[in-house]
């Protein structure tokens, strides 16, 4: 499924149904998997920074994750509360670990992706003729309770994290609509696309972009302040240097994924966010 490349508009967004809206959603996790390199990131090529979980792994978590996105779109379509679409979403978070053999390949792709899946299915339901974006729908509908579910929320890395850094992971950029995969996601991956940039190259250099700023609990989970910091440095100077418009770029993000594997860092809230934005380009317009 091919991606466009002018601007995100939701007033020309396509219609899709909750299966084309399944398949999307796929899609984008495909996409985010098959992308080489990644520094820290399960890839084709290796596992990056992790022991319980490789490429195949992911393979088979998106296979067993077919037919959710349909699930919490029909949810989010009849106007669901947010208990109902967890109810779904930890469904869908067993599936995933059966399928895994325990490893957490998308946790947070299936709470990303769910909650925009269920609100664009939940605009194509109540037709405006002044549509709002997916993100800021989510916020509007669910946000209060997103936000809330933190203080009822059992121990996570997130909640771990959240504690000791007050960094809102994965809950407050839903919470807040997406603001990195609208602020910084989007605008870098539709520049890149309009230069003229495949679209596997797009989606690592928005991959940078998100890695230079995001406050991803992965990275404070394993490397503290420190690992989240030199990362977000490496990921500034690679951008600042041409980013994907290098030439020596692979080399530069080979020799990244070199030190971030040597200290176990693994940036997978940002890598969730590449398929939340391939999925929002798709969802709001092109
Ligand atoms: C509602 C939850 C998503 C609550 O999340 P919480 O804040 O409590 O955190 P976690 O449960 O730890 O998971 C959140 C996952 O979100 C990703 N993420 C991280 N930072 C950000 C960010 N800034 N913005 C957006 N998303 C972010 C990240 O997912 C990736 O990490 C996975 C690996 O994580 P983990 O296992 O913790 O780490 P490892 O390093 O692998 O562990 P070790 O090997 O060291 O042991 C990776 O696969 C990516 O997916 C975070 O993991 C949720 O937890 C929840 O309640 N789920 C139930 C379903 C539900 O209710 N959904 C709501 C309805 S849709
Ligand atoms: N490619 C990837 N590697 C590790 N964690 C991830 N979480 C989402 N995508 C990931």
């Amino acid at each position: 499924m091919p991606i466009t490349t002018a601007a995100a508009r939701p007033d020309t967004a396509p219609v899709l149904s909750p299966a084309a809206l399944d398949a999307a959603c796929c899609a984008a996790l495909k996409h985010e998997a098959d992308a080489w390199p990644k520094p820290g990131l399960v890839t084709p090529v290796d596992p990056g920074s992790h022991r319980d979980m490789n490429y195949a792994s992911f393979v088979d978590s998106i296979a067993a994750l077919r037919g959710y996105f349909a699930e919490i779109a029909e949810a989010g379509a009849r106007g669901a509360r947010y208990a109902e679409l967890q109810v779904i979403a930890i469904a869908a978070e067993a599936r995933m670990m059966a399928a895994t053999r325990g490893a957490n390949t998308h946790r947070g792709a299936i709470f990303n992706l769910g909650l925009l899946a269920a609100a664009a299915a939940w605009r194509a339901a109540h037709p405006s003729p002044a549509p709002v974006r997916c993100g800021a729908l989510v916020a509007r509908l669910w946000g209060p309770a997103i936000a809330a579910s933190r203080r009822a929320a059992p121990t996570s890395h997130g909640q771990a994290v959240w504690q000791q850094f007050a960094a809102g992971g994965a809950r407050a950029q839903a919470a807040g609509g997406f603001p990195a995969v609208y602020r910084l996601g989007l605008p870098a991956l539709q520049a890149l696309l309009a230069e003229g940039i495949e679209e596997d190259t797009a989606l690592i250099g928005t991959l940078m972009t998100l890695m230079a700023h995001l406050d991803d609990t992965n990275l404070l989970w394993r490397g503290g302040d420190a690992g989240l910091a030199d990362v977000q440095a490496a990921a500034r100077a690679f951008l600042h240097a041409g980013g994907v418009r290098r030439p020596d770029w692979r080399e530069a993000l080979i020799d990244m994924h070199g030190w971030m594997v040597a200290r176990r860092l693994s940036p997978g809230g940002s890598a969730d966010l590449v398929a939340a934005t391939w999925l929002v380009h798709r969802l709001d317009g092109a």
